[in-house]
């Protein structure tokens, strides 16, 4: 097992970019609320860019890049309604596992390890994703960036989640792909762990200096 987890009772983890690689359907997503505007897709590049505080912003950063300033409110939401509905209809079609993460999360569970997952993503989406790419059951407790009053950075979600199952946060570890995440597990006082491959703004997630890096969650066991 990583260093990290010596005397880690619960382990949480971020979703988007961490363990699956959502961009494609969250692109599908967008285009139609942008094409509803007369505006163009951005593209899967793009768009990974974007992703990391939540659905609402997701929009809002795409409408900005796209119109050259920020969206008016009515707008904005007019374009995340539609993304919701689109997204819902089909938010694993393409949404894939990274390497590792089956291999990671099998003994991490078995280890007796509370798994839980803490993502910006809206609630909803998150156990038809689970489901569709076969790790449900690995995590003890799900939250989405709409499931408490506020969502990473902040790090309310964590501390939920500690406290549910009584774990002092000394003993918790945060995995993330973001700079979010890290601010996230510091601020909750757990362990940090970053993984590169996944979405930081374009940033390497190095920069908010977790306790430690990993190139695969498989290097976690
Ligand atoms: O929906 C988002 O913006 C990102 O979600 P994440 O917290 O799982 O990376
Ligand atoms: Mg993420």
């Amino acid at each position: 097992m990583h260093p990290l987890l010596d005397g880690t009772r619960l382990v949480a983890f971020d979703l988007d970019g961490t363990l699956v690689d959502s961009v494609p359907d969250l692109a599908a997503a967008v285009a139609p609320a942008l094409d509803d505007l007369g505006l163009p897709p951005p593209g899967e590049v793009r768009v990974r860019d974007w992703v990391g505080n939540g659905s609402r912003v997701l929009m809002e950063r795409a409408l900005a890049d796209a119109l050259g300033g920020a969206p008016e409110p009515a707008r904005l939401e007019a374009a995340h309604a539609r993304f919701l509905v689109r997204y819902g209809e089909a938010p694993c079609a393409r949404t894939r596992l990274y390497p590792g993460v089956s291999e990671a999360l099998e003994p991490l569970a078995r280890s007796g390890r509370r798994l839980v997952l803490v993502t910006n993503k809206p609630e909803a989406f998150i156990a038809p994703i689970l489901r569709a790419v076969g790790i449900d059951h690995y995590f003890a407790l799900c939250l989405g960036g709409d499931s408490l009053p506020r969502r990473k950075p902040d790090p309310l979600p964590l501390l939920h989640a500690a406290e549910r199952f009584d774990v002092a946060p000394s003993r918790c570890l945060m995995v993330g792909d973001s700079r979010h995440d890290v601010a996230a597990g510091k601020a909750a006082g757990f362990r940090t762990l970053a993984v590169p491959y996944g979405y930081n703004h374009g940033e390497p997630v190095a920069a908010s200096r977790p306790d430690a890096i990993v190139e695969s969650l498989a290097e976690l066991v």
